[in-house]
């Protein structure tokens, strides 16, 4: 099973550029989050400083008891090997076949004998459905096809938790599908910890249990999806609706003049018809034939148990999900 990350109080800057501040939230055992945010609010940023890649200067990142901030460096190494990391472009040796690849963490930090490395690996390649391709450079393959190859390379020293950096990033709508079907599959079939950091919004409404949003040096929200998914708040409304008006700017957040001129123009209502209560469109299911997520059973316990912290839209959308009628009685 997945390891829980507790996030306590992060604070990063780099020199004097603050990039957030104060984050706390905590991405539950097993469970798939996705954290959305416009360009350069520090998404990035967030999943190396999870890893222990960069320090942030306040706050705790707790993983299996290792502070991953404030630990000794020996033990952030040996708590990295619980990770799986999938960078944006695949982040592959040009030079190295897709096997060899994949391959290179097992070659590189265990000591396997060549037949099992083998083995390991001509099982990820087939779980992330490259058989055929293993012999083929990056600069061979399609651009779906190195993603899911730095998928498959993740997921050879088995993590028990899995941090995803835009899994959709120059893909097709429908490789965008297939690889949100592929990351819930794996889900089902590892039970791993899983973060996603996308823009896309088709992988963060059908994906993950638990979505977040980073705006403007804050954490906006974390929380079961429904409750982001039915927010009104009007950067979350902005973003989901993918539109110019409102509080994000096309570098940073807009000024206030900026925002009060958008009203007088009556864009204001604009938003707010957008604040219109949302169809929370239902989750990615596994493939046939693979099990339940264990994380939706225990996520589904744990969100029944906190319903009365949550707004009222996010209650009803919740409900909905479970009822019989959406598939709920499944679980
Ligand atoms: N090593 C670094 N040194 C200095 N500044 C950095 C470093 N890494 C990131 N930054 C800055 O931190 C900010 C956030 O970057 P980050 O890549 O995390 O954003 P992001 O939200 O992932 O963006 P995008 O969605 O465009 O990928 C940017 O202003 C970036 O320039």
């Amino acid at each position: 099973m997945g390891i829980e990350v507790v996030v306590e109080g992060l604070t990063k800057s780099f020199g004097k550029q603050n990039i957030w501040q104060d984050v706390s939230l905590t991405l539950p055992a097993g469970e798939v989050s996705v954290m959305l945010g416009p360009s350069g609010t520090g998404k990035t940023v967030f999943l190396k400083s999870i890893i222990g890649l960069l320090k942030p200067e306040r706050g705790r990142v707790l993983v299996n008891g290792v502070d991953m901030v404030n630990g000794s460096e020996r033990d952030i190494m040996e708590t990295r090997k619980l990770f799986g990391l999938m960078f944006q472009d695949g982040a592959l040796f040009g030079s190295m076949s897709l096997f060899d690849n994949i391959a290179f963490p097992l070659r590189e930090h265990t000591r396997k004998k060549e037949s099992e490395i083998r083995r390991i690996v001509m099982e990820r390649i087939d779980v992330v459905g490259l058989l055929g391709a293993e012999n083929k450079l990056p600069g061979e393959i399609s651009g779906g096809m190195r993603k899911r190859a730095g998928l498959a390379r993740a997921l050879v020293l088995d993590p028990q938790i899995i941090l995803c950096d835009e899994p959709d990033s120059g893909l097709d709508p429908v490789r965008t599908a297939y690889i949100s079907q592929l990351l819930v599959d794996l889900n089902a079939q590892i039970d791993a910890t899983m973060l996603i950091v996308t823009h896309n919004l088709d992988i963060a409404s059908t994906v993950p249990d638990n979505m977040g949003m980073l705006f403007c040096r804050n954490l906006v929200t974390f929380g079961p999806r429904e409750v982001l998914l039915t927010s009104d708040l009007p950067v979350v409304n902005q973003f989901l609706a993918g539109r110019c008006e409102g509080p994000i700017g096309m570098s940073e957040e807009k000024d206030a003049a900026t925002l009060a001129a958008e009203e007088l123009k009556g864009y204001g209502q604009g938003i707010s018809s957008a604040n219109a209560p949302r169809t929370v469109v239902p989750q990615l299911e596994p493939s046939p034939g693979l099990p339940v997520r264990q994380g939706a059973l225990r996520r589904r316990e744990r969100v029944m148990s906190m319903m009365g912290q949550l707004p009222e839209a996010a209650r009803t959308a919740i409900l909905n999900s479970y009822s019989p009628a959406a598939g709920g009685g499944r679980l």
